[in-house]
């Protein structure tokens, strides 16, 4: 049996908790549900908090996991990412009390406050900076008006939390996050591994992509084509009306209207646009 690992609580949970569901793995039924075996698929989920999924699957007794890049990063554990799953994006940034930090270097000799220590402390050495690591739980936008630290190093995502408290970002950001889907430094690949990320990557496209439709002349047609070629090449198929083909093509969600202009522009007419439910390219 396939054993994987999905957050059980936080940003990620929902989102990996539906991903799975649409890729046909079975759902738990509530929240207390810590192991599902889903017999069907040949799988047992364990629902497992994010920053001990790398844990997990570093040892090697879970196969293959969902967590956070940060986590996976921070948690210095032999895993490696097999794909990025589009959701959960986020940076990792320092911050202050507005104004008063501009670089990395005023860290030096400074508290910072994190839950992400091992992260931290690997970026501090990057950039030669000697600073105290403070570490904490969570929350930690509030250790610095508590006088436990001078700047934070934590997740950022709309800016609502810092600015709550006041705090601003400073220097670059430290990393960009997502969730992602990992396994095990060299671990061997498995018949079930591989049907799972085949399955991952089916939801992750069909998400990414849609289908369209259109008619054209079919002396036009290599100029549609070279504004939207398709994976293998579009599906071209003569019309019942002279001189005219039907073109079926996945392009990307992403600018689909724009290429609907374009594609309209060069003649194109009756254009379709259809979600893509499910898909394995
Ligand atoms: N607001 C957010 N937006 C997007 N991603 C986030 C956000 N907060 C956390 N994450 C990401 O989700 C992952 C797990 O973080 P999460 O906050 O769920 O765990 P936690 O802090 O250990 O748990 P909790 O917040 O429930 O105590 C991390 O990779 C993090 O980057
Ligand atoms: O930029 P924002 O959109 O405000 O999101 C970022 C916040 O979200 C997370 O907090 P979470 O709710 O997970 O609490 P925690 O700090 O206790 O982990 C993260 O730690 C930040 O505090
Ligand atoms: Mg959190």
């Amino acid at each position: 049996m396939l054993r994987l690992a999905v957050p059980n609580k936080g940003a990620l949970s929902e989102a990996a908790q539906n991903m799975l569901k649409e890729a046909g793995y079975r759902p738990r039924r509530d929240s207390k549900e810590l192991v599902v075996v889903d017999e069907a698929n040949g799988c047992e989920l364990f629902f497992l908090r994010p920053r001990d999924i790398a844990v997990y699957v570093g040892e090697g007794t879970l196969d293959v996991g969902i967590t956070g890049r940060d986590m996976l990063v921070d948690s210095g554990a032999p895993v490696e990412e097999i794909m990025p799953l589009g959701f959960g994006g986020s940076t990792f940034r320092l911050a202050a009390t507005a104004g008063a930090m501009t670089s990395v270097s005023d860290l030096d000799g400074r508290r910072i406050a994190t839950s992400y220590a091992g992260l931290l402390d690997k970026y501090l050495s990057d950039q030669g900076v000697d600073a105290r690591v403070i570490k904490l739980d969570g929350a930690v936008e509030t250790a610095i008006r508590l006088g436990v630290a001078d700047a934070v190093a934590d997740v950022v995502e709309t800016g609502t939390t810092l600015r709550n408290v006041g705090l601003e970002v400073f220097g670059e950001p430290i990393m960009r996050s997502e969730a992602v889907l990992i396994k095990r430094q060299s671990a061997p690949e498995t018949a079930s591994a591989e049907q799972l990320v085949r399955r991952v990557k089916g939801v992750v496209h069909a998400r990414d992509f849609v289908m369209m439709d259109y008619d054209i002349r079919a002396e036009r047609i290599e100029e549609a084509i070279a504004l939207a070629p398709g994976m293998e090449g579009p599906t071209v198929s003569p019309l019942h009306r002279e001189g005219w083909v039907a073109v079926r093509v996945m392009v990307p969600r992403k600018g689909h209207q724009q290429m609907m202009d374009q594609l309209w522009e060069i003649g194109a007419r009756a254009i379709l646009v259809t979600a893509i439910y499910a898909c394995r390219l």
